[in-house]
């Protein structure tokens, strides 16, 4: 027997190890499974290489509860280590086993999948453990050796008669971590860290039911066995080669990912890239509706198909953030502060390639099937219009395959409308107009103006469409976007046509002061406009620079700062062409208040703007005057 202090500097690193490098106490599982892995992928690419001389055959990892001992067990039939091995890489905490070994492998192992790159792995165990046990036998012709460690830098070493090859690591667990000795914790583990490892894991056993032999009796009772509990999926589809893979793939893959997920997702991306850094995964498109849930269902970071994390800010654009599926890449350096995370050129390099996937399955989308890209336009709007908004290199490419609908739901590419509406929407100063509403419903007398003169209107309903407006805007020349109530038709589209005028100048001035005195001035602002006589007399409208920055502070940022706590202003446009301006100004002083209070509820109604008790007034006053 060997005794022996444990590399000087481990004396340090132990309570630092308990205390401080993982806050997750959880994680020695995946450590631990991550080891076993290792050790048996080496196994593989030894006995690929004919390094190894022994039967590689269906290695599998086992998790053990033994409740009488308070001992948990993880076995592997990998590789092994001699004697000699266990003292080099177990005691020397911090040399890494996996780096040597990629080392010296390095061009024929980079394929092989190994997990491990910082040498404390094993150790974890002490933070859920009062002793460590290794037992294990090389693949080589040499005996098994036991190491033993009770959580100070001493340790022993000895002989030991395993004969099988493989590692069994046995975790007497302390007394404040009993919860590691629950079968339901320990599957909760497995579920999370180990479902997709390429190597099955058996966690107990359970009972299938033989089919029923074709003449069997009728009343017959099917045999059952025993068989091995595998927690595990090794070959999980993102492992798979794209055109292996069916429709039906997919989908069972999102539903194995997300257990508690009915709805189907609506479309995916298979990410598989070697260079300059290795990553392959799948993001899958939910439908989002106004259901918008960032916590729940991520998407998961995978290494080498062991579990990492859902916090994958920084390594996905923002704007993908609401997409599931998995990523796996090893190129990701895990052990650092997010903001050196984001300055990491490999994370940079990866996040730009996802954008530039997603933006070429877009097109592609588009390209070959139009009329499911538009009837799924509504679910993927938000991700892809933020995607404008925030990524100069998707916005660059998007003016391909964005959409913009019109009120009735024909959808447009920002070419097929130029060519449509440009000439004709384009003002007196060479401005091309685009109008748009945000509820068609609401807005309907504005976009029957609109529409009786022939112009389009775009229904841009997004919570930040005003921001994607404000981007198109500013990356496009002489165009502006209008909602169709921002002023009346006439002037968001000005042409130069005669204006034919029923008041003269001072007729005007009195009509705007009486109206002025007679409303809540403060909220609408009075506007006298000669309108043809088909025109509304009373119209309000809400002016565009204003509202959309406001609505852009009121969705995160943009805008004007402080707009968003600014009241609602109005324009109260009146048609001084009409007859009832005329009649307003030939009235006597009281019937000319009740016509103007009138005529002002009726714009409001127009524009949802009367409710509660002037909602209730109005009505009364409406009833009585029909008597
Ligand atoms: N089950 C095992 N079978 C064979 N060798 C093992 C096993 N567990 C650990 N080892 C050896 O011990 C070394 C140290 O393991 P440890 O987990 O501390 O570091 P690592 O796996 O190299 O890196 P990481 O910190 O990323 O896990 C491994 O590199 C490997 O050589």
């Amino acid at each position: 027997m060997t005794k022996g202090s444990i590399n000087v500097s481990v004396e340090n690193i132990f309570p630092l190890i308990k205390k401080f490098l993982y806050s997750d106490h959880e994680i020695f599982l995946r450590e631990l499974i991550s080891n076993a892995t290792d050790a048996t992928l080496k196994l593989k690419h030894l006995t690929n290489i004919g390094e190894a001389k022994v039967e590689y055959g269906n290695p599998k990892i086992e998790v053990k509860i033994n409740k009488e001992n308070n001992t948990l067990h993880i076995i592997d039939q990998g590789i092994g280590m001699t004697a000699e091995e266990v003292e080099k890489y177990i005691n020397q905490v911090a040399f890494s086993g996996a780096e040597e070994f990629l080392n010296k492998y390095q061009d024929s192992a980079k394929e092989s999948g190994i997990i491990g790159h910082f040498g404390l792995g094993f150790y974890s165990a002490f933070m859920v453990a009062d002793k460590v046990e290794i037992i294990t036998k090389s693949y080589k012709d040499e005996p098994a050796a036991k190491w033993t460690c009770d959580g100070s830098p001493e340790f022993t070493l000895e002989a030991h008669d395993k004969t099988e090859r493989g590692t069994e690591i046995i975790l007497h667990i302390s007394e404040d971590s009993r919860e590691f000795l629950e079968e339901f914790r320990i599957r909760e583990l497995l579920n999370k860290y180990n479902k997709f490892m390429p190597i099955p894991i058996k966690f107990g056993t359970k009972t299938e039911t033989l089919p029923l032999p074709e003449d069997a009796a009728e009343d017959a009772k099917p045999e059952t066995i025993e068989v091995d509990n595998i927690i595990n999926n090794p070959t999980p589809a993102w492992t798979k080669n794209p055109t292996e893979l069916t429709k039906e793939d997919y989908l069972n893959f999102y539903r194995e990912l997300y257990p508690t997920q009915f709805e189907e997702p609506l479309f995916w991306i298979h990410l598989n890239v070697d260079y300059p850094f290795n990553l392959t995964g799948i993001l899958f498109f939910p439908r989002l509706g106004n259901n918008i849930n960032i916590d729940k269902d991520k998407i998961q970071l995978y290494q080498n198909q062991v579990y990492v994390t859902d916090e994958v800010k920084g390594i996905v654009p923002d704007f993908l953030m609401l997409l599931r599926g998995v990523i796996d890449s090893p190129d990701i350096p895990l052990n650092v502060s997010r903001s050196y995370l984001q300055a990491d050129g490999a994370v940079k390099k990866i996040s730009q390639y996802i954008t530039r996937k997603v933006a070429d399955k877009m097109n592609s989308l588009l390209k070959e099937d139009r009329e499911e890209f538009e009837k799924k336009w509504n679910d993927i709007k938000v991700v892809l219009e933020y995607g404008v908004v925030s990524e100069e290199k998707f916005a660059e490419k998007a003016d391909k395959f964005m959409l913009f609908p019109n009120v009735d739901e024909t959808y447009f590419t920002w070419e097929e409308f130029n060519e449509k509406f440009k000439e004709i929407q384009t003002d007196k100063d060479g401005n091309f107009v685009v109008l748009y509403a945000t509820d068609k419903n609401q807005q309907d007398s504005y976009i029957q103006s609109a529409k009786e003169k022939g112009y389009e209107v775009l229904l841009l309903d997004s919570p930040i469409a005003p921001h994607f407006i404000q981007k198109l805007e500013y990356s496009k020349e002489k165009v502006t976007f209008a909602r169709v109530d921002a002023d009346h038709i006439n002037n968001l589209i000005k042409k130069d046509e005669p204006i034919v005028a029923r008041l003269s100048d001072e007729q005007k001035e009195t009509l705007k002061k009486e109206i002025s005195e007679t409303i809540d001035s403060k909220t609408y602002t009075v506007q006298l406009e000669d309108l043809s006589l088909t025109d509304a007399p009373f119209m309000i409208t809400q002016p565009e620079f204003m509202r959309r920055m406001k609505e852009m502070q009121q969705t995160g940022g943009g805008g004007m700062f402080g707009m968003g706590n600014f009241p609602e202003m109005y324009n109260l446009v009146v048609n001084a062409n009409s007859d009832l301006a005329n009649e307003i100004l030939n009235k006597p002083e009281e019937e000319k208040k009740v016509l103007i209070n009138q005529a002002l509820d009726l714009a409001k109604l127009s524009q949802n703007l009367l409710t509660g008790k002037e909602l209730t007034d109005f009505i009364k006053r409406s009833f009585e005057s029909l008597k």
